[in-house]
């Protein structure tokens, strides 16, 4: 993670992601009993690492913080350096962003920025990270995922409270909550995972994302003689 540096730096911006438990997640990937579901918890984890990775390589972001009610998660958050925060009760994703939040800013102080990332931007680059903390220009705002209506990442300033609004249709929710809109030439940041569709627009994939969907992709074929991955993207 680097510091802030330039003299028009921002200021200092802490990373904020959840994950579901891993047996929940992603089921419009794959639904239980269809084949592909045993290779989605090893590519949740590949996509947060990913992310993680991404978030810790762009400039002005001290620190990442992940909430997850789930031991695996954490453990491979916290091996790749991030802290990690227990899923508060009640949970789900807007309590657990919030939570996330308040330990960034016990930990950091009041002085930094939250950012909202979403856990599934395998495609996301720390240049598309940078260019969105530009374009806030430090206020509240917003990038849209890349069908528009949800959120990708959600960015509160020093000393505002994150008042996050994830969910269907997030993108009208944050913008009535007053942040700005901003809908950059960013694909990796602005595409979230849900299907093997996603995929394809998600610009280049990260490293471990690419590796676990190629070992998937060797172990259907040898089952069905499909090829999902490459048939998908
Ligand atoms: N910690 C935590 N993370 C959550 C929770 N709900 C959703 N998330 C995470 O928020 C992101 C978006 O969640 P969803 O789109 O609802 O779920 P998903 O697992 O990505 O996909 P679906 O099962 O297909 O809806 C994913 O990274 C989820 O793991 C929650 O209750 N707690
Ligand atoms: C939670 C959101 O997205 P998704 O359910 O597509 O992951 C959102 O866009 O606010």
């Amino acid at each position: 993670m680097t510091s802030p540096h330039g003299a028009d730096a921002g200021p200092a911006v802490v990373v904020v992601t959840a994950v579901k438990s891993l047996e929940a997640a992603k089921s419009r990937f794959a639904a239980p009993g269809d084949g592909r579901r045993e290779a989605v918890p090893g590519l949740v984890l590949a996509m947060l690492l990913d992310t993680l990775a991404t978030a810790a390589a762009t400039p002005g972001v001290v620190g990442v913080h992940v909430v997850s009610p789930d031991p695996a998660v954490r453990a491979a958050a916290e091996a790749a350096g991030a802290r990690t925060v227990d899923e508060p009760a009640p949970g789900g994703l807007n309590a657990a962003l919030e939570a996330g939040a308040r330990a960034a800013r016990a930990e950091h102080g009041p002085g930094v920025a939250v950012l909202a990332l979403q856990a599934d931007l395998p495609g996301v680059t720390p240049a598309e990270l940078t260019a969105f903390l530009a374009a806030t220009a430090g206020r509240r705002g917003f990038a849209p995922d890349h069908a528009g209506t949800g959120t990708a990442a959600l960015y509160a300033p020093p000393g505002t409270a994150l008042r996050a609004a994830f969910g269907p249709d997030s993108a009208a929710a944050h913008r009535a909550g007053g942040a700005a809109r901003h809908a950059g030439p960013w694909p990796g940041l602005r595409t979230d995972v849900d299907t093997p569709q996603d995929l394809a627009g998600a610009g280049a994939l990260g490293e471990r994302t690419a590796a676990v969907l190629a070992a998937a992709d060797r172990e259907f074929a040898s089952k069905t003689r499909g090829r999902y991955a490459r048939m998908e993207r």
